[in-house]
């Protein structure tokens, strides 16, 4: 029996079924691979540990809120170009999501009152830098002008497995400017490119939070490819919010992906990976249960997928380069607030960040992220309220080893000294509090299985741009990896990346 046709009957898979692919995890990178794999006519099934797709892109109910898991600031929704890739992703499988689009991408409140808006428009926000910074304008401009050179070398082509020497070809024959474009900004970082335009430290400290808000890495160590997307992107496919939320975008990969044949199981812990003489073949669940593919793909992070899933004292020794030249990013310390309306002045923006002092930018608690989804689709909320999702970075090491009345408490403490810095954007927001619940290094490992709650991995040291960040095939033959430990890291519309890559390289192994 095909695998539509066990969807279209309801029977469903049993132990003797083979897929071609299992995937572990139903992040946005392993949903891309899942329905990119089942629209190529590949059996797949994905298993997920959770309830409800979308790990990071996830949500939550609570007293008439819905809750994004993660932020709500959202690339990929463009209409036009090739890297729109959650808009292709969803369409490659039937699927459309509505969206609402976001004027400023997010409002920065600096050390000594520096306001600055990314809005939209590319000229109204080199505008607002011009005015800010009169002498390094023609620098400012000349950096993010560059910054589009790479947007526009991506923008140009069909983005696909790096790994494929076929389409590597192609691309290149296709469009041999953009790919030698390519070539010589991977093994760059932004500082570098920065500095070549700009002087003024305080310049250089604002390119560096506009690092810092995506990559959790000063601009010095942040790829430059990455940058051209996000620098660029925000003002060409722009920032778009999913009606119903960011978990919308999950659930409707998933009915794509029911629709193609493919199948998701939820509550369904995968704990080991299976291997005979070496190659992935199957995996074993936390019920005992044991399932085989041709291609098993991890969704979960590599520190998991290699320490957990597999034996660690198994490591490939790429596996353990990649170990000493990457580090786990901290996790955050997140408040999912309700709020009353009067709480946000009329033309409150959507996304906020909040530091009071540049030494403090890379430091635990330093940083302070705000969502506001609620401006942007109101349905989330229950009529004159709004969500405010306030998130700042946290290591797992602070919140270990206390009691669970400790650990309250702690998390109590910390929430307070969050929301009474807030209230310098947001004065009265602790007056107009109507729901809070508090999320720690330890919510986000338990309920997003990731390896101390990270957000993803971040360079130990300066590396050369993002040539040493691993691709989806695995030393372990049969075994790939996808999401946002792979090539070209975190960020969802870089996790669809690496889902349409891994997809691609899988059905070419499969000879499909
Ligand atoms: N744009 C934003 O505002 C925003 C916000 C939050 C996160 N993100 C991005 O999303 C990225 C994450 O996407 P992703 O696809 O890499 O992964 P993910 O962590 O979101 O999803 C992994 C999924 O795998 C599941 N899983 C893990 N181990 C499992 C196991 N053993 N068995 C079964 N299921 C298992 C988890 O439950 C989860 O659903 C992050 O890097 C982050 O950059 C973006
Ligand atoms: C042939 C030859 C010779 C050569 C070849 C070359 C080539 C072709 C190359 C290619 C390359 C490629 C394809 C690449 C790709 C890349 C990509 C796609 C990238 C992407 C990226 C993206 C990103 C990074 C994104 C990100 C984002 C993020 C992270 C976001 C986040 C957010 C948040 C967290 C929020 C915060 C804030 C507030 C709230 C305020």
């Amino acid at each position: 029996m095909t695998v539509s046709a066990i969807a279209e009957t309801g029977a469903s898979f049993d132990d003797r079924t083979t897929f071609d692919a299992i995937i572990i995890g139903s992040g946005i990178g392993g949903l891309v691979t899942a329905t990119q794999l089942a629209a190529k006519g590949a059996k797949v099934l994905v298993l997920e540990r959770y309830l409800i797709p979308g790990g990071s892109a996830g949500y939550f109910d609570r007293q008439g809120y819905r809750f994004d898991v993660g932020a709500s600031m959202i690339f990929g929704f463009g209409k036009q170009g090739t890297t729109n890739l959650l808009t292709r992703a969803l369409a490659a499988v039937g699927e459309s999501i509505e969206t609402v689009a976001d004027a400023v991408q997010v409002q920065y409140h600096l050390p000594k009152d520096l306001d600055i808006k990314v809005h939209r428009d590319y000229e109204q926000f080199l505008q607002e830098l011009a005015t800010k910074f009169p002498q390094s304008a023609s620098g400012i401009r000349k950096f993010y002008d560059e910054c589009w050179q790479v947007f526009n070398c991506l923008n140009a082509m069909d983005l696909l497995s790096l790994e494929e020497l076929r389409y590597l070809t192609r691309v290149f024959f296709q469009h041999p400017a953009s790919c030698l474009g390519l070539v010589k900004y991977l093994p760059l970082n932004v500082g570098d490119i920065a500095r070549k335009y700009i002087r003024d430290p305080e310049v250089l400290k604002f390119i560096d939070i506009e690092c810092y808000i995506w990559s959790v890495v000063p601009a010095e160590m942040t790829p430059m490819i990455n940058a051209g997307m996000v620098f660029s992107d925000r003002h060409y496919g722009g920032i778009n919010y999913p009606k119903g939320g960011v978990g919308q975008i999950a659930q409707k990969l998933v009915s794509g992906l029911e629709k193609a044949g493919g199948k998701i199981q939820y509550q369904s812990r995968v704990t080991k990976i299976v291997t005979e003489g070496g190659r992935a073949v199957g995996v074993e669940l936390a019920n005992g249960k044991t399932l085989r593919a041709k291609k098993i793909v991890s969704n979960a992070t590599r520190w998991d997928t290699f320490e957990q899933l597999l034996p660690p004292a198994e490591m490939p020794s790429k596996e353990r380069k990649w170990q000493e030249r990457y580090q786990k990013s901290p996790a955050f310390l997140s408040l999912h607030l309700g709020v009353e309306a009067r709480v946000l002045p009329e033309g409150t923006e959507c996304h906020h960040v909040l530091l009071e002092d540049w030494t403090q930018m890379e430091q635990p608690e330093g940083t302070i992220f705000v969502s506001i989804p609620t401006l942007l689709d109101p349905s989330l909320a229950p009529e004159g309220h709004h969500i405010i999702h306030a998130f700042t970075p946290s290591w797992m090491s602070d919140w270990q080893g206390l009691s669970p009345t400790e650990y309250q408490a702690k998390k109590e403490e910390r929430a307070g000294v969050v929301i009474d810095r807030l209230e310098r954007i947001f004065p009265g927001l602790n007056a107009g509090l109507d729901f809070m619940e508090i999320g720690t290094p330890r919510t986000h490992r338990r309920f997003l299985g990731r390896a101390d709650g990270s957000y993803g991995p971040i360079p130990r040291r300066k590396l050369p741009g993002l040539l040493n960040m691993p691709f989806n095939r695995t030393a372990v033959p049969g075994l790939y990896c996808v999401g946002d430990s792979t090539f070209p890291g975190q960020g969802l519309n870089a996790v669809a990346f690496s889902g349409f890559a891994c997809a691609h390289r899988i059905a070419a192994d499969l000879g499909m």
